[in-house]
């Protein structure tokens, strides 16, 4: 009959842990992804999948099980307390005190466990980062041969779990150690004191008896009741990391609806605008940045390595907020936009794109709001010259995306065959800088002739070149430097300047030579 009831009880905890652990993921989940993008700057992907992972386990372990067995116990022990007071009150009160040793004891080594449990927790979660990091980067670590490094680098991490294991296996020993001594002890008080209140005749052998067996009950409660309490701190330290992510209110853009227009124009304005990254306090990236777009025109931006031209297209597509003025779109502030609204009348081909595991057909329609036949997906692929390779594959469309099975460029025409499907009324490409740069090249250019020579579906067209040659045709070149504009004209009349850009050009000119 006991054995049917633990079973029954058995299967409903797994079946209560099981949806707890569920609920718990999702929410977690949920709360990331409506998380700014400087959140994902600051946190691990290793952190944070360690904390979706084990660390939602532990949480539903704390709220399932131990609170359950420790509740229990507490009235088991309290039951037993009540029936010693009541046998004899001096050896009831003794017993009480040797269970408050125990208690202390206890709680001493929960709060030793509740730290030990946010460490394993950091060192997991860093061990997992960097076994990410290298099986990611795995061509890079064969190449140059650092796998003895790489193992090193993973080792150095569990060393300093196995360091926290041994310490919190040495605590768990003295907490052991104390239990018993305290136990055996009270056994030989209890026969002792009881033999000679015998003897004396103020109990009978039957009250000792008892007595014996509810010290051993309340002390054993008392020893589950520590057990699982330190159990529980340790849960309770993984937990609570795990309820501040939880805690974390979603971004603004999230909460706030914004205006939704009838039609987006395409017209861009930068006024005044200056920001920094919120990791980087002190490097300010762009500074009083100022540049108008009418709807349709073709800009593009260059500039040396790290002058911010990626950072003004993140503040376009709103990952980050200017930290000081203002960028309007149509002429309302941004900020007053239903982003999910502007997002989608947005086109977006980044640097190296990376798809996702799944089929090209799919990859193309990624996040496209319109219903899509595949005849739309072949059309876009058309127009960004991926049509021909996707149609060579064995499974064409239906190709399942491998990282290993597609090159840069490939995986660049994917992309930009996925920001035209959406219709965008603002372009935004940013070239390759990699060794895929002649065919980016070919790529970007490409697009860059068909908006411009389609009329009747005239988009704004922002465009980050590194390769000069894709982008001599654009209607403005702006030239950044220091996150500042320092040039702006078409691409005659930057030569003419002879200032940065033509500096650019020749210094190309000079590399392909
Ligand atoms: N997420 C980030 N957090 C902190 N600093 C950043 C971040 N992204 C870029 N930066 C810094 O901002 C500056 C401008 O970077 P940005 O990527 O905008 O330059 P870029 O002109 O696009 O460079 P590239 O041509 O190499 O792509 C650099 O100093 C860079 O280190």
């Amino acid at each position: 009959m006991q054995v049917k009831i633990f079973g029954v009880r058995g299967c409903l905890f797994g079946i209560a842990n099981m949806i707890l652990v569920k609920r718990l993921r999702e929410r977690l989940y949920s709360t990331l992804l409506l998380q700014d993008i400087s959140f994902f700057d600051s946190e691990t992907v290793g952190g944070l999948t360690s904390r979706l992972g084990s660390d939602c386990q532990q949480v539903s372990r704390v709220i399932g099980n131990d609170l359950n067995l420790i509740l229990r116990n507490v009235l088991q022990g309290s039951g037993a307390l009540i029936y010693l007071l009541i046998l004899s009150l001096p050896l009831g009160l003794c017993v009480l005190a040797i269970c408050i040793s125990l208690s202390t004891m206890m709680l001493i080594y929960g709060q030793y466990q509740k730290k030990s449990a946010k460490l394993i927790q950091e060192f997991t979660a860093s061990a997992n980062d960097v076994a990410q990091e290298t099986l990611s980067l795995m061509r890079t670590v064969r190449v140059y041969g650092t796998e003895k490094q790489e193992l090193g680098r993973y080792k150095q991490w569990l060393d300093k779990l196995a360091g926290i294991s041994l310490r919190q296996s040495a605590a768990y020993g003295f907490w052991n150690f104390g239990f018993n001594t305290l136990y055996h002890s009270t056994q030989v008080i209890a026969v002792l004191i009881g033999g000679m209140s015998i003897l004396s005749g103020h109990i009978t052998a039957e009250q000792l008896t008892k007595f014996i067996l509810y010290s051993e009950w309340l002390i054993y409660s008392t020893w589950w009741v520590g057990d699982n309490l330190s159990s529980l701190m340790q849960s309770i330290g993984a937990s609570e990391k795990v309820f501040n992510l939880i805690d974390l209110s979603a971004s603004d853009q999230f909460t706030v609806k914004g205006l939704k227009l009838q039609k987006l124009m395409g017209r861009i304005e930068f006024d005044d605008v200056s920001f920094h990254y919120p990791s980087r306090k002190e490097v300010p990236v762009l500074q009083h940045f100022n540049l108008k777009v009418p709807p349709g025109e073709v800009v593009a931006i260059v500039g040396l390595s790290g002058s911010g031209k990626s950072t003004v297209v993140n503040l376009l597509l709103r990952l980050y907020e200017p930290t000081n003025g203002e960028i309007l779109i149509d002429g309302y502030p941004m900020k007053e936009l239903n982003v999910r609204w502007l997002r989608e009348r947005i086109g977006y081909v980044g640097q190296e794109p990376r798809l996702f595991r799944m089929d090209i057909s799919s990859n193309i329609k990624y996040g496209c709001p319109r219903d899509i036949s595949q005849q739309d997906v072949e059309w876009a692929a058309k127009q960004a010259f991926a049509h021909d390779f996707i149609s060579s594959l064995p499974n064409g469309y239906q190709t399942l995306v491998d990282d290993d099975l597609l090159s840069g460029g490939q995986k660049q025409r994917i992309a930009i065959a996925r920001a035209i499907l959406r219709d965008p009324s603002i372009l935004i490409l940013d070239e390759a800088t990699s060794a895929l740069d002649a065919e980016s090249e070919h790529n970007v250019k490409g697009v860059l002739r068909a908006v411009q020579s389609d009329l009747q579906a005239r988009r704004t067209v922002i465009v980050i070149a590194h390769r000069l040659s894709t982008i001599q045709t654009a209607d403005r070149i702006i030239v950044m430097d220091g996150g500042k504009i320092v040039e702006m004209g078409n691409h005659t009349e930057l030569l003419r300047k002879d200032g940065l850009y033509a500096r650019l050009i020749r210094r190309q000119a000079d590399a392909v030579a």
